[in-house]
C-alpha cells in the first residue's frame, strides 16, 4: 500500500452542518479524491465517503486491493488533499488545519522507518526529536512507550536482532510518543506469522483499554475486521457498508451452504433449479456454494434431491454469514477476487 501526497487544487471550503458532532474522532462527508489517470482519464480513488468513527473505537477499514484505503488514510492524516468533501480528525479540519491534524494523529506505515542498526531507544529518541518533543519529556516518554510495547528489556539491542512482531510493536510505540488522539494503522499485521499477528492484536486492544486510543485500521483480513468494534467496507472508492460486524452480518441474513459431491457440475444444475430466484448458487473449487436464509434446514432436502439424481453428497455444511458474505452481498464478488460465477 502506498501513501500519496496529492497536489491538486482544492475547492473552496466551509464546514457543513452535516459533519458528525465533535465527539467523533473522525467524521467525513462526501470526501473524495481523484487522480489523473492514463490517457486523459480520471481515477476516482475515493468518492462520496461518509464515515463516523467514535472516540475510543477500534475501527476497521476493509477493502480489496485498490479499493481506496491508502488514499483515505492519506487524506485523514492530512498527507493528501481531498479533491472534494470535508473531514475532521481529532477535532481538526484536514483542509484548513492540516498541521493540527498531523500533530494529533499517529500513523503506522507499512514500510518500516526504523534504523536496523540502532537500538529501540535510539530510534525512539530520534523520532521524538524530529517530532519536536521537549528534551525533558523525551526520556520519560521513551521509557513509557517501550514499557507499553513490552520492549523494555530489549531497549538496547540493535533493531535488526528483534523479531518481526517486536519491530512492529516498536513502530507502533514510535507513533505513540506524542500521545496522539487517533492512531492510523495501515495493514499492521502484514508479513507477520499467526502468532505475531495475535500478539499485535493483543497489544492494540491493550492500547485501547489503557489509553482509550481511537484505532483506525486498514486490512483485507476478514477475521481482523470482524474483531473490531465497527467496520467500514470500501470497494472501488465507495463505501459499501458501515456498522458493527455482527449487525452487518445479521442484516444480510443468508447462511453459506457448501455441498461437496461426486459430480459437482451436474449437482450445480440440479441445485440451481431447486433454489428460489434471487439466491446465489456458485461453483467453487471446493464444491457448490449457496447463500440461503436458514441454510441448515435446506441440507436434508438438497441431499435427498441430489441422491435421487444418482449424485452422491460427500459433505454438506451451513455456516452463518461472514464479512466476506457481506462484501459479496453488496458487490457480487468475494473480497479476495472470486466472481459471482453463474449464481442467481
Ligand atoms: N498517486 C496516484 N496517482 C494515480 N492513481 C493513484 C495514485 N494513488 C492511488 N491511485 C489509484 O487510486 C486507486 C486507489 O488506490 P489505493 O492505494 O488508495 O487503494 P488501496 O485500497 O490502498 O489498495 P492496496 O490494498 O492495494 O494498497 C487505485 O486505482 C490506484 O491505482
Amino acid at each position: 500500500m502506498r501513501l500519496h501526497t496529492g497536489g491538486e487544487e482544492i475547492a473552496p471550503q466551509h464546514t457543513p452542518a452535516t459533519l458528525g458532532p465533535p465527539e467523533y474522532a473522525i467524521s467525513t462527508r462526501d470526501l473524495a479524491k481523484s487522480y489523473p489517470g492514463p490517457k486523459g482519464t480520471t481515477t476516482h480513488a475515493v468518492s462520496g465517503l461518509d464515515l463516523d468513527v467514535h472516540r475510543g473505537e477500534t475501527f476497521a477499514f476493509l477493502g480489496p486491493n485498490g479499493a481506496g484505503k491508502s488514499t483515505t488514510i492519506a487524506m485523514l492524516c492530512a498527507l493528501a488533499r481531498p479533491t472534494a468533501g470535508h473531514a475532521t480528525v481529532a477535532g481538526a479540519d484536514v483542509r484548513t488545519q492540516p498541521h493540527q491534524v498531523r500533530q494529533r494523529v499517529g500513523m503506522l506505515f507499512q514500510q518500516s522507518a526504523l534504523d536496523p542498526d540502532l537500538t529501540p531507544e535510539q530510534n525512539l529518541r530520534i523520532h521524538a526529536r524530529l517530532y519536536g518533543l521537549r528534551r525533558a519529556h523525551v526520556h520519560r516518554r521513551t521509557a513509557e512507550v517501550l514499557e507499553v510495547a513490552g520492549l523494555t528489556d530489549r531497549r538496547s539491542s540493535p533493531v535488526r536482532t528483534l523479531s518481526g512482531g517486536m519491530r512492529r510493536r516498536l513502530e507502533i510505540a514510535r507513533q505513540l510518543l506524542h500521545a496522539p488522539g487517533v492512531l492510523f494503522l495501515d495493514e499492521p499485521t502484514t508479513g507477520l506469522d499467526p502468532h505475531a499477528r495475535a500478539q499485535i492484536w493483543d497489544h492494540l486492544y491493550a492500547l485501547r483499554e489503557r489509553n482509550g486510543s481511537t484505532l483506525f485500521i486498514t486490512t483485507h483480513q476478514l477475521d481482523e475486521a470482524a474483531n473490531c468494534d465497527r467496520v467500514a467496507i470500501i470497494d472501488r472508492g465507495r463505501l459499501v457498508a458501515q456498522g458493527a460486524p455482527g449487525a452487518l452480518k445479521a442484516a444480510i441474513g443468508d447462511d453459506r451452504v457448501l455441498l461437496r459431491t461426486d459430480q459437482d457440475e451436474r449437482a450445480h444444475r440440479v441445485v440451481h433449479r431447486m433454489v428460489p430466484r434471487g439466491h446465489s448458487v456458485t461453483r467453487q473449487t471446493d464444491g457448490i456454494c449457496l447463500r440461503l436464509p436458514d441454510g441448515s434446514s435446506w441440507i436434508p432436502r438438497l441431499c435427498a434431491t441430489l441422491e435421487s439424481h444418482g449424485i452422491a453428497v460427500r459433505a454438506a455444511s451451513a455456516t452463518p454469514p461472514t464479512l466476506d458474505d457481506v462484501f459479496f452481498h453488496h458487490t457480487g464478488r468475494s473480497i479476495h477476487g472470486t466472481q459471482h460465477g453463474g449464481g442467481r
